[in-house]
């Protein structure tokens, strides 16, 4: 591990770590660069020490210049960020895991934190730096730096703040990873993948709302709830804005194929003897309810975001419910990200599921389109 030029990295390949702890040239042979001491915050050991010890070990047969395949940023390490850096690391997705933040001491921290759990993990690379250099050639940029919501405030109230943070961010992105893809998850998502888009000037394939992935994954949590069965296999789709105006599509509710509104036709309705719709009352309540308890969420949101940056990094073409622009579809004229079924891999939202809403579901829709244009038309950006 070191910490040159501002930058916080363990790289375990024989190039990489010859050429981090010693200079470049010398991974083939150490022992010619005795005398010369290691710089940078580290106790100056004569490497002549260190590099004899290597030289016994290891012999070299070629300088190995590293270059990461499937890189993945992550700006803002906050809560939800580390949650997701762990989510990452242990379902082993990229072979270089780069951190941004603003604050450089608690960023050196959870980078530490993290890069100690190396030998638990199949990640060689875990760098971290408050520049953005650190993220350059990355395949996917994870937003999730920003404001978040105190007890009882509203996603939306958060527009403005992270408006301005994204400013900043989007520019220093695009800059160092021109061909990434772009999933954003600060709040309120929807507004601020539109605001993505529209700074980074991306094709809309590219820039990727959380959206209700994590809604529908709480939707999921609580049916299997009711029905004892394992979310995995309990399948239904939230779509919308994320949070307080988001449409569960109970029309589409299974088990096993089986429609759980055709053997009970009140379902999701205010007649069900069952009130089956609190299950959604509970989804939109879920965030307040744990932010009053713990003060924020982070643990289902980073295994969601692992979930898609998994079906994008491996060009799964899984279909998941993210934020996209939908203008033109169910109606609605505005520039607004809701979510839809997507179709996602390698090229980021490559097609569009046609869920058949009725209408109540596709009023629903606009209304929370309406509110979030609302919102958007006045943004400076
Ligand atoms: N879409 C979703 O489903 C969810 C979204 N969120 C949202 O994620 C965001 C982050 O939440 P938490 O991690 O709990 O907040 P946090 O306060 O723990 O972390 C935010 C981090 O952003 C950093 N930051 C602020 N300005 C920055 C800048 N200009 N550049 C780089 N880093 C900067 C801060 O230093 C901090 O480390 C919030 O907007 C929250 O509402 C949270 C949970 C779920
Ligand atoms: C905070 C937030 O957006 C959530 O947990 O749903």
């Amino acid at each position: 591990m070191s910490w040159t030029a501002g930058v916080l990295r363990t790289s375990w390949s024989a190039g990489a770590v010859g050429a981090n702890f010693l200079c470049p040239g010398m991974a083939v042979c150490p022992r010619r660069a005795a005398g010369i001491l290691l710089r940078g915050g580290w106790p100056v050991v004569p490497v002549s020490k260190m590099a004899t010890l290597k030289c016994e070990l290891i012999k070299n047969f070629t300088p190995e210049k590293v270059s990461p395949h499937s890189k993945i940023s992550i700006v803002g390490t906050g809560s939800v960020g580390m949650a997701c850096a762990i989510s990452i690391l242990l379902k082993g997705l990229s072979d270089e895991l780069a951190l941004v933040d603003a604050n450089e001491g608690k960023l050196k921290g959870e980078t530490m934190d993290l890069q100690h759990g190396s030998p638990f993990v199949k990640m060689p690379n875990i760098v971290s730096s408050t520049d953005y250099h650190v993220t350059a050639n990355s395949n996917l940029v994870i937003i999730t730096a920003g404001a978040r919501q105190e007890k009882g405030e509203t996603r939306l109230n958060l527009v403005q703040r992270n408006v301005s943070i994204f400013k900043l961010i989007i520019s220093n992105i695009i800059q160092h990873s021109p061909r990434c893809k772009l999933i954003v998850v600060s709040n309120p998502v929807d507004i601020l993948t539109y605001v993505a888009w529209k700074l980074s000037d991306f094709p809309k394939n590219r820039v990727i709302g959380s959206g209700c992935n994590l809604d529908t994954a709480r939707f999921r949590f609580f049916i299997g709830q009711r029905l004892g069965i394992h979310p995995e296999s309990c399948h239904g789709w939230i779509l919308g804005e994320h949070g307080d105006s988001s449409v569960p599509v109970w029309s589409g509710v299974n088990i096993a194929g089986v429609s759980l509104k055709n053997l009970h036709s009140d379902l999701g309705t205010d007649k069900d003897c069952e009130q089956w719709r609190n299950v959604h009352k509970e989804v939109i309540a879920s965030a307040y309810e744990i932010i009053k308890r713990k003060g924020y969420t982070s643990w289902a949101i980073g295994l969601s975001v692992a979930d898609l940056a998994e079906t994008i990094l491996k060009n799964l073409r899984r279909v998941h419910p993210v934020s996209t622009i939908i203008k033109d579809l169910y109606g609605i004229k505005e520039e607004v990200f809701l979510s839809v079924p997507c179709i996602l891999g390698e090229n980021g939202i490559t097609d569009i599921i046609n869920v058949d809403l009725n209408p109540a579901e596709e009023v629903c829709l606009k209304k929370s389109a309406e509110t979030l244009w609302e919102i958007q038309k006045n943004l400076k950006l």
